[in-house]
């Protein structure tokens, strides 16, 4: 085992290891890449020698095309996978604590009503009191929702934050969310002489829960919630304009909390804290989250201009007040740190079920491949959770002297921040909020976060590092921050669609990783991000595995090699030896049981069936102008039937969604072609070596498929399989069992 990181330093901060598994997975590797060699030569000499099924022998030879192109392109995360560790309790001796850089944190939300403010506030708290000298904190909150109940939510929290930030440090708690704190009943840690002030912090808590919830009802800020004339002007701009819609608003920047003026309870000071509603207009695309950070990125270059900047969803609350300083292990690092284009914790969620059933935790792409992608220098950007240099935004690492600010009068570096909610600073910043602003600039291009695609995060830390820049992957064992997912599979899925979307969006546009990133990075940079930008095409393999096999089983055409054939052996090699790879690597080296490993490999054929094959359609739509990109926001609001259903490990399917009338389609087939093999072998002298392949193909996919048959027929909950689906798939089903004959033949 190497271990390089050390420096020469007395004091090192971090340092890394490179995986005891990387040289028994590089053989492994040549010998898996000689049975695909194989398996391609045979299929080239069956389709010209013996081409008695043309249609379907065709069919697979591309299905194994796919899956050995990306078998090939993910290797690159298979080989330097690293793990790192920090040292904070080094950063002391290196940097003085007065000398710690300052942070700006940004957390978007969009929609009050898909993003409860009481959440928002949370998150917000949890950053605030962040383990870190409160006067180089700022918080700026991005409304994209434009609403006022959430501008109340964070008045309020900032008002409890002047007695929530002191208790905090006075008891020095090691967890500083107050939903998750008075939640878990976790008074154990503090004094019994501090019982009291802890139920009387937790009183005003809940006081400013109930006056948010109580706004959230009503549906606007009603006078007699406001407690002063300067409260009142916070929500002039939506009393003065009646059209003020999400969509259409002049900007509104409001400083809740302001470092230099404001102290709390104990006369401690207290960080910034900063709602931003950027302008939209219904005649200027708003470009989504991307456009909104970027209107982040210039207001707080005006306020506060820190050179660390944090950005998180708004669900995405603090999980260890010590985040800033393990990511600081890397920034500050005297040889990395400058090259070091952001530090990236993996996104974690809380309330996971035991064996995590919709596959929420994406363990292979958020945690097992950004430690190969570590190895190489480029770990990915996940949108949340990052640590990032402000000047990653601006150019490349040897960039100086970029003019971020085009066509602005004053500049920016004379502006005094000595008292930020001065009329000059608002001014500006309300400029560089205004919906054309970026009109004619590189913003979006070359500046900030890159328009162009759904996954904003993947494809700026991608341009970033053909940039030249570095990223480090950072995994603590307590997670820094902790967030919320979609419980219903139907919104797991419309999650993982948008995602697919935006990835070929990166993967069709002119900076192909397979090119550009090669080009301008290395081949291992652009086989991993071209492995992801093409991430969808694992659809095609699904399709015609899932389908193919067992449509011409029921037509008694045979496709695979008999039994004792060499061939078969071969075929039955690779399949068991991927699988075998995976769950390896799972359990022992990530710890993941056989359940959870299980439901992961279901939930990608379910992905497979659904919701990628779907976002080819989508994006080829958007393409051709039929129709626009969308979010699709996830909501985090939390319906309790789903939720029991959730905990319980029950598949959610209930909406009449096409996902489910696809994903039945497949389970039908699959249980035809199944029945209809075991009938032919038992009661109809069928020979089992001929078709074995294609029966243990049925099966396989069959008890994959057990959760849905149980949907459609035996379940009478909310969840269930809507009636309705379940007759449509079925029609389609025998269709197309019956028009297969037809096509194969
Ligand atoms: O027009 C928009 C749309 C979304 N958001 C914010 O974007 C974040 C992510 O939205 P969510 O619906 O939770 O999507 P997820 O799929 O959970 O987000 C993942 O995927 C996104 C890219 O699709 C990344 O931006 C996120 O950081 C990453 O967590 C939220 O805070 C939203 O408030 C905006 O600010 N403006
Ligand atoms: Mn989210």
């Amino acid at each position: 085992m190497e271990n390089r990181g050390e420096k020469n330093s007395v004091y090192p901060l971090n340092s890394y290891e490179v995986h005891p598994r990387t040289k028994p997975t590089r053989v492994f590797m040549f010998i898996y890449l000689c049975g695909i060699i194989a398996l391609l030569y045979h299929h080239l000499t069956s389709l010209i020698f013996r081409s008695n099924h043309l249609l379907p022998s065709i069919l697979l030879l591309i299905a194994d095309l796919v899956l050995s192109f990306m078998w090939v392109t993910s290797q690159a995360f298979r080989w330097c996978p690293i793990r790192r560790k920090v040292y904070p309790e080094n950063l002391s001796k290196v940097v003085k604590e007065e000398d710690l850089p300052a942070l700006d944190v940004f957390i978007c939300t969009a929609d009050p009503y898909k993003e409860p403010p009481i959440d928002v506030v949370n998150t917000a708290l949890s950053v605030l009191a962040f383990d870190y000298p409160s006067n180089k904190i700022s918080v700026y909150v991005s409304d994209d929702g434009g609403s006022q109940m959430t501008l109340f939510a964070l008045m309020q929290g900032a008002k409890f934050a002047r007695e929530w930030l002191p208790f905090c440090r006075k008891h020095n708690l090691s967890k500083r969310c107050p939903k998750v704190v008075f939640n878990q009943h976790d008074s154990d840690h503090l004094q019994l002489d501090s019982l009291d002030e802890f139920q009387k912090i937790k009183t005003l808590y809940e006081e400013m829960t109930r006056k948010v919830e109580h706004v959230m009802e009503q549906g606007f800020v009603d006078d007699d919630m406001i407690d002063n004339e300067k409260e009142r002007q916070f929500f002039i701009q939506w009393k003065v304009n009646d059209g003020f819609t999400r969509q259409n608003h002049p900007t509104v920047i409001q400083v809740l909390m302001e470092s230099l003026k404001d102290v709390g309870v104990s006369g401690t000071p207290l960080p910034n804290l900063i709602y931003l509603s950027r302008e939209k207009s219904k005649h200027i695309h708003h470009k989504f989250k991307a456009g909104a950070l970027n209107a982040l990125i210039r207001v707080s270059a005006i306020m506060t201009s820190a050179p660390v900047v944090l950005s998180l969803d708004c669900d995405m609350y603090c999980n260890n007040p010590q985040a800033p300083r393990l990511a600081l292990c890397h920034l500050l690092d005297p040889t990395e740190g400058s090259k070091t284009a952001f530090v990236q914790f993996p996104q974690r969620y809380r309330g996971i079920n035991p064996t995590d059933i919709y596959n929420n935790e994406v363990t292979r792409p958020f945690i097992i491949n950004p430690e190969g992608l570590d190895g190489i220098g480029t770990t990915n950007y996940v949108g949340t959770g990052p640590f990032i240099n402000r000047k990653a935004f601006y150019g490349g690492p040897s960039q100086s002297n970029v003019n971020i600010f085009p066509g602005f009068s004053g500049d920016e570096g004379d502006l005094d921040r000595t008292t930020m909610s001065s009329r000059l600073i608002l001014e500006a910043a309300n400029k560089v909020a205004d919906c054309n602003y970026e009109q004619g600039t590189n913003w979006g291009i070359t500046l900030g976060f890159r328009y162009g695609s759904l996954v904003e995060d993947f494809f700026t830390g991608y341009r970033m590092q053909c940039e030249g820049w570095r990223s480090i992957f950072c995994n603590p064992k307590t997670p820094a921050f902790l967030g919320d997912f979609p419980i219903s599979l139907n919104d797991s899925l419309v999650q993982v669609k948008r995602w697919s979307v935006g990835l070929i969006e990166v993967g069709f546009s002119k900076y192909c990783p397979f090119t550009f990133g090669t080009k301008n990075r290395s081949l291992l940079m652009g086989m991993a991000y071209g492995f992801y930008a093409f991430w969808p095409i694992w659809a095609i393999p699904t399709i015609i595995y899932g389908l193919l096999p067992q449509l011409c089983l029921i037509h008694d055409i045979y496709l695979f090699p008999k039994v004792p054939d060499q061939w078969f052996y071969l075929y039955a090699y690779l399949f068991s030896a991927t699988y075998i790879q995976d769950l390896i690597e799972s359990y022992y080296v990530y710890g993941i049981n056989f359940k959870k490993w299980w439901n992961e490999q279901r939930m990608w054929l379910i992905r497979g069936a659904t919701c990628y094959s779907f976002s080819f359609i989508e994006f080829t739509l958007n393409r051709i102008g039929i129709s626009a990109p969308d979010f699709s926001l996830t909501s985090k609001v939390i319906d309790n039937e789903q939720q029991k259903r959730y905990d319980q490990e029950i598949f959610d399917f209930g909406v009449e969604s096409p996902f489910f009338v696809s994903l039945s389609i497949f389970a039908l087939i699959n249980l035809i072609s199944f029945s209809f093999g075991i009938v032919k072998v038992i009661f109809m002298d069928g020979k089992l070596e001929e078709i074995l392949v294609q029966l243990f193909l049925s099966g396989f996919v069959l008890v994959n498929s057990l959760p849905i048959y149980e949907a459609m027929v035996l379940r009478k909950d909310g969840g269930r399989m809507p009636t309705r689906v379940t007759l449509i798939s079925l029609l389609i089903a025998l269709l197309l069992c019956y028009g297969a004959g037809f096509a194969m033949k």
